[in-house]
């Protein structure tokens, strides 16, 4: 920590190079789209590094990681953070275990948000793949992922959201033709979530595709 800044600026340095890093890879693999996604990391107890709005999320560099408050509020910089700020900082705030919240617009997430919309919920029953998220351990589980009405307005879209974030063990949710929220106690566990929802959001259109 400096004198001039409340957090400690070597650490945000730090996880700006592992949110390049995974960044980058998500990027490579067609899930951020047009300078779509944002994507995050807990700085400290008060603040969260997050990437800066508007930005190629294959091309980044040191400078498109910024600090933000917990309101959302760029701290020790003048840049403009994500659209989406507050879906980050609102896991930060009330969840100390997290430490990493990762947003992508794959074409699978985008679509299943659209085909699920109506019911609200994606329900994934049976997969071998859902004990990748931390606390599963058998096939057998019913995880329920929400799906919200996509909204501009963001402190709507985060009341949405917070109304279910007492429900156990929810690794992520989608918004309706939008996109992918998952996060994880660090980058690699908010990684394998996120790769695991993909793969299983993947897996029910194809059922839908091959029943028809
Ligand atoms: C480029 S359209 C996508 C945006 O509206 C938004 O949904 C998004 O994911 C990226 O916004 P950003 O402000 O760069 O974090
Ligand atoms: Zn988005």
């Amino acid at each position: 920590m400096n004198d001039t800044l409340p957090y400690d600026s070597q650490q945000l340095r730090h996880l700006a190079g592992e949110l390049i890093t995974n960044i980058r890879e998500l990027g490579h693999a067609g899930w951020t789209p047009a300078t779509s996604s944002n994507f995050s990391m807990r700085l400290d107890d008060k603040h969260a590094a997050i990437t800066v709005s508007g930005r190629n999320k294959t091309k980044l560099t040191e400078a498109d990681i910024m600090a933000v408050d917990f309101n959302g509020v760029p701290v020790g910089n003048d840049l403009r953070p994500s659209a989406e700020t507050l879906l980050h900082t609102q896991l930060y705030k009330r969840f100390p275990e997290i430490g990493c919240v990762l947003h992508t617009h794959s074409i699978n997430q985008t679509v299943a948000s659209r085909l699920f919309a109506a019911d609200g919920k994606v329900r994934f029953e049976g997969y071998e793949l859902q004990k990748a998220f931390h606390g599963n351990t058998t096939h057998d589980d019913v995880m329920e992922v929400p799906v919200y009405p996509n909204t501009q307005d963001m402190t709507e879209l985060a009341a949405q959201v917070e109304s279910s974030l007492d429900k156990q063990s929810l690794w992520g949710y989608l918004i309706d033709g939008h996109g992918l929220y998952a996060w994880g106690r660090d980058m690699a566990e908010a990684r394998r979530h996120l790769e695991a929802f993909e793969f299983l959001l993947a897996c029910e259109l194809k059922m839908r595709e091959v029943r028809r």
